[in-house]
């Protein structure tokens, strides 16, 4: 169906739909959000959000059902091969991987168990969310297996006595902790990404695109990033340079009334650690400030 509004689709609760309100928001876009609605209208641009199922997102998209859509990349690409096997499109461009919804997907045993490998679950019923995902990476290692499909709760599988092993998204662990089981094997590493349809889109939604795109990229960006600010010895600018990363171009500015030291401001690519702190201060620094940055813009 074509509309002229620009239609982004995003988890509707989850993991996900926090941070990419917010991302979005972030790049000025006031989303009128009602939390019982599943289109939520943005007042100030002409582009409405879908608020969907996570798993639906890769679908919408390579439908071109959508324009954009925010989804993990363990979702795309279980959705991927998924799709490849019932002979549908797969296709999109990827705009951005974003900086949230870190997770791995892993093999675990409980915890008593001894792992030798993946070869020593040939034969085990493995209970899992993500079967193309785990049947890829199991063919890759020769080792054949009985997939056990859970929508969620997959974690329970093993105690319930459903399944030997699991195949499920991790971040801290805690959940397999509270479990009794063992991650052991890390078959997939995801973050959110931000992907649009791979057919070409009217003129003007892709100038809202292109418009959209810088200001996410400079928030992106921003969040990576601190200010520096900080008091050298002259005779060290070069040491302390070389300790602050992405810190080519220096501002330097005399300072009042004293002749051996000058005010350093870098826009560092990275946050600073205790270490480097301590390093730049043993180099002579003083008066060190780290402050977040709120936009970017190059
Ligand atoms: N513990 C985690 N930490 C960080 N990111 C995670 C974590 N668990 C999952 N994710 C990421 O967030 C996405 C959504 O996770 P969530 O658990 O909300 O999905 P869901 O239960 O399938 O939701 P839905 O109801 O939309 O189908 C995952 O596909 C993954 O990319
Ligand atoms: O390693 P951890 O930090 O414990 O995170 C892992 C858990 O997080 C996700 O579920 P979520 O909590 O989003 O709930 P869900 O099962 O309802 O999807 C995932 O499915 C794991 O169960
Ligand atoms: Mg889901």
């Amino acid at each position: 169906m074509e509309t002229k509004r620009l239609r982004i689709a995003m988890q509707k609760s989850g993991r996900l739909s926090q941070d990419s309100q917010a991302l979005l928001k972030s790049c000025g876009l006031k989303i009128n959000l009602r939390e019982d609605r599943l289109i939520a209208h943005v007042e100030n641009m002409p582009i409405d959000i879908l608020r969907v199922r996570d798993d639906d997102i890769p679908g919408l998209v390579m439908d071109g059902v959508v324009d954009l859509g925010i989804v993990g990349e363990n979702v795309l690409e279980e959705t991927m091969l998924e799709r490849q096997a019932l002979g549908l499109s797969v296709e999109y461009k990827t705009l951005r991987r974003l900086d949230y919804g870190d997770c791995r997907l892993s093999l675990a045993i409980p915890q008593e168990q001894v792992w030798s490998g993946p070869e020593s679950l040939a034969g085990a019923r493995i209970a899992t969310t993500y079967p193309n995902l785990l049947k890829r990476f199991l063919a890759e290692q020769g080792v054949k297996f009985k997939p056990v499909m859970l929508t969620g709760s997959v974690e329970v599988a093993p105690r319930a006595g459903l399944a030997d092993a699991i195949c499920d998204l991790v971040s801290s662990g805690a959940t397999l902790e509270a479990n009794g089981l063992k991650e052991v094997q890390v078959i997939y590493r995801s973050k959110a990404t931000l992907i649009q349809a791979a057919q070409e889109l009217p003129a003007d939604k892709q100038a809202l695109v292109d418009k959209l795109m810088p200001r996410l990229q400079g928030m992106l960006q921003a969040r990576e990033s601190k200010y520096i600010m900080l008091h050298a010895p002259k005779d060290k600018l070069a040491e302390i340079s070389a300790l602050l990363p992405g810190a080519e171009n220096p501002t330097i500015m005399d300072l009042a009334g004293d002749t051996n030291h000058v005010a350093m401001h870098v826009v560092s690519s990275e946050s600073l650690f205790w270490e480097t702190m301590e390093k730049l201060k043993a180099l002579g620094a003083s008066s060190i400030l780290v402050l977040p940055i709120e936009k970017m813009m190059e």
